[in-house]
């Protein structure tokens, strides 16, 4: 993160993260990445819990309990939290809020200004991201009502990827029942994928839109993309984010008929199906916790739950690798981002283990002296596939859409 008290540009964004139970923001000066403000809001509108704000500016800290029973809530406390420690929030400095909208549908291929009818159609496909799109729904008319005179800008997880070919996208699906219903591969995660591949690529010497990746982005949720020429020709993620990887809580790719089993012969509910895949599977399933800290540590002291968590977890990533090697032809990195994917050694480590024949050649000691916020090569010189670490930064990508999207009008 930068430093506060740089000269003011009109560059300034408020970058809004809504999710389920927390509102993360950042303010960024979209032309140079630099952070000025950030803050988490946590426990938002969970009955009998005391909410938690996290403001920070620079290297100062400042932290507080209070009842956060929605997000408008939350807004207010974030606004009250500016006007104490700063930086002021006023439009004169700040030229438009960007909010991280996950499921943009058929609708969306581009970062947009909010207006009623954007309003209206992401509430239109909100069925398709049911744990997201809600509150990052809660999140925009909260910024409306706190922030009025300012312009608004949806930033959509799913735009990257509505460059992917049909053959991509398509489930084989009954092709009415798919099209009534808007069935089809989405993806997600996009706004980091599209920003990683860039920095990637200027990291490989390459013209973006030369450059053949396989981006790993490995957060408490997590997806795999295949990049071709600086664009999306495959994800992981599908309708939901529930398809693909395995993540803190939930399961990933699984055979659809888990679902009918469960429902015939455990009597269980779809919802409750869909809360035990989404929420209680994953790491935090197998292993006990969806933190992956956790569970390499208990791996590393001989836990047989969490070491098989581990190789569940990294075998899908190596599968994952085959597949985009082949969807590709070419691969000229492999490239991890985000919580895990970033910090974590032994994980990368396990995802590229005897991909030798695919020309991926691991160095095990640049692996695990990987510096926190660098980007860092990590393949042995001649290795035909190059391995890079690359720090995800979604706010600075969203503000710097936000600021383009505000300009062009
Ligand atoms: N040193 C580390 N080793 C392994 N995993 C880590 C480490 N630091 C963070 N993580 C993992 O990163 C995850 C969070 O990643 P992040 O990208 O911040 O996710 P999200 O944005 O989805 O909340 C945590 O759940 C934790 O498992
Ligand atoms: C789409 C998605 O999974 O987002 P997150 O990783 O923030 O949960
Ligand atoms: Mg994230």
């Amino acid at each position: 993160m930068g430093t506060a008290g740089e000269p003011r540009t009109a560059q300034h964004v408020l970058v809004i993260n809504a999710g389920s139970s927390s509102l993360k923001y950042q303010v960024v000066d979209a032309a140079s990445g630099t952070a000025l403000a950030s803050g988490l809001a946590e426990r938002v509108g969970q009955t009998g819990a005391v909410g938690h704000l996290r403001h920070e500016v620079g290297e100062d800290v400042h932290e507080r309990e209070l009842p956060l029973p929605d997000h408008g809530a939350a807004m207010a406390a974030m606004r009250e939290a500016f006007e104490a420690f700063g930086p002021e929030l006023a439009s004169a400095n700040l030229m438009a809020v960007g909010h991280r909208v996950v499921q943009g549908g058929p609708e969306f291929s581009a970062s947009v200004r909010i207006d009623a009818e954007v309003v209206a159609a992401i509430e239109d496909v909100s069925d398709l991201a049911p744990l997201h799109n809600p509150p990052n729904l809660a999140g925009i008319r909260a910024a409306q009502a706190t922030f009025g005179d300012l312009p608004q800008v949806a930033v959509f997880d799913t735009a990257f990827h509505r460059s992917m070919p049909a053959h991509a996208a398509t489930y084989a699906l009954d092709r009415e029942i798919a099209q009534a219903h808007r069935v089809r591969r989405y993806g997600a995660h996009g706004t980091s994928h599209q920003y990683v591949a860039r920095t990637a690529a200027r990291e490989l010497g390459l013209a973006p839109e030369s450059a053949n990746l396989i981006v790993f982005h490995l957060g408490n949720g997590a997806s795999a993309t295949a990049v071709a020429g600086g664009r999306s020709v495959d994800t992981s993620m599908g309708l939901t984010p529930l398809e693909g990887l395995v993540m803190g809580t939930r399961t990933g790719d699984i055979d659809p008929a888990v679902v009918f089993h469960l429902a015939r012969t455990a009597g269980m509910s779809i919802d409750e199906i869909d809360t035990v895949m989404n929420r209680r599977s994953g790491l935090l399933g197998l292993a006990g916790s969806n933190d992956m800290r956790d569970v390499v540590d208990a791996a590393e002291h001989g836990d047989d739950d969490a070491r098989l968590a581990l190789d569940v977890y990294c075998y899908r990533l190596r599968k994952y690798i085959g597949a985009y090697t082949a969807a590709l032809g070419r691969v000229d990195a492999v490239v991890f981002t985000a919580g895990v994917g970033e910090n974590s050694a032994p994980v990368r480590a396990g995802a590229l283990r005897g991909l030798e024949n695919l020309g991926i050649m691991l160095d095990e000691a640049a692996n695990k002296s990987v510096r926190p916020g660098a980007v860092s090569c990590i393949s042995v010189q001649d290795s035909p596939v190059t391995v890079l670490v690359v720090p995800t930064n979604e706010e600075w990508e969203i503000a710097r859409e936000a600021a383009r999207v505000v300009q062009a009008i």
